[in-house]
């Protein structure tokens, strides 16, 4: 599948793989080289219950990789959580998707990149200030692919859980349709609270801190920073 900007992704592998006692269709997307050789980019983790395009549309987590919490429960910040409360949800709604982008790590600049922004935090830099001293934007994500792997599965309207008003930008711009957008926050810890305030403050997600919002924060298919 060809997005307007040549973005390419396939459908490498899939499989039913029980989560949450539930049996799910797991499916990696990625490339294909010249060379048969495969990039493996997104996961995606369907639920299977029958549904049909006049339900309610799907609840769906667009979640960018970060080994340190997801994996280890690190909390610095709050992946961890919010990956298990919105895989949760996932499963609980019967009709649901979880797009994991493995390549977003440090919001897409690498383990290693994100564990040199953490020494520079460790001495005194915020997240967005640490990453302009490694010579990285504050953020450079694309999630095209994610919308990309999200009409392979045959979805084209989510209900999305994010406190990111770019991913619902970027999903709008790429013709899913955002019927709601999902507060997903208020896991704060002793060690993230920097970092939650900053995205609070200075990256213009909401809900961040966990302060109560309504449920349905924006309208359908709105684009807060500019995008079409
Ligand atoms: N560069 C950098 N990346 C970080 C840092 N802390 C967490 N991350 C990464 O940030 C990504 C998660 O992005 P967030 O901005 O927290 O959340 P989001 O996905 O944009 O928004 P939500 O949908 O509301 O979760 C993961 O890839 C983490 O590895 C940090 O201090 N520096
Ligand atoms: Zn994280």
């Amino acid at each position: 599948m060809t997005t307007s900007d040549e973005t390419v992704v396939a459908r490498l592998a899939s499989a039913p793989v029980p989560v949450g006692s539930t049996l799910m269709q797991l499916t990696v997307f990625g490339q294909v080289g010249a060379d048969g050789r495969e990039t493996e980019e997104v996961v995606t983790l369907r639920t299977l219950a029958p549904w049909s395009e006049s339900a309610a549309p799907p609840i769906a987590r667009i979640h960018s990789a970060c080994f340190t919490g997801d994996v280890l429960g690190s909390e610095k910040c709050d992946c961890g959580p919010q990956l298990s409360a919105s895989l949760a949800a996932i499963v609980r709604s019967y009709n649901g998707v979880l797009v994991y982008m493995l390549r977003q790590e440090g919001r897409g600049i690498g383990l290693a990149n994100k564990i040199r922004a953490y020494a520079l935090q460790a001495a005194g830099h915020d997240t967005i200030s640490a990453n302009l001293a490694l010579g990285f934007p504050a953020e450079g994500r694309d999630f095209r692919m994610a919308a990309d792997c999200l009409r392979h599965l045959g979805i084209t309207r989510v209900r999305l859980m994010t406190n990111n008003p770019e991913k619902v930008g970027q999903l709008a711009a790429q013709g899913i349709v955002v019927e709601d957008r999902v507060p997903l926050g208020g896991f704060r810890t002793p060690f993230n609270e920097a970092y939650l305030e900053v995205k609070d403050r200075l990256m213009g997600h909401l809900d961040a801190l966990g302060t109560a919002r309504p449920l349905t924060g924006l309208p359908v298919g709105v684009s807060p920073q500019g995008a079409p």
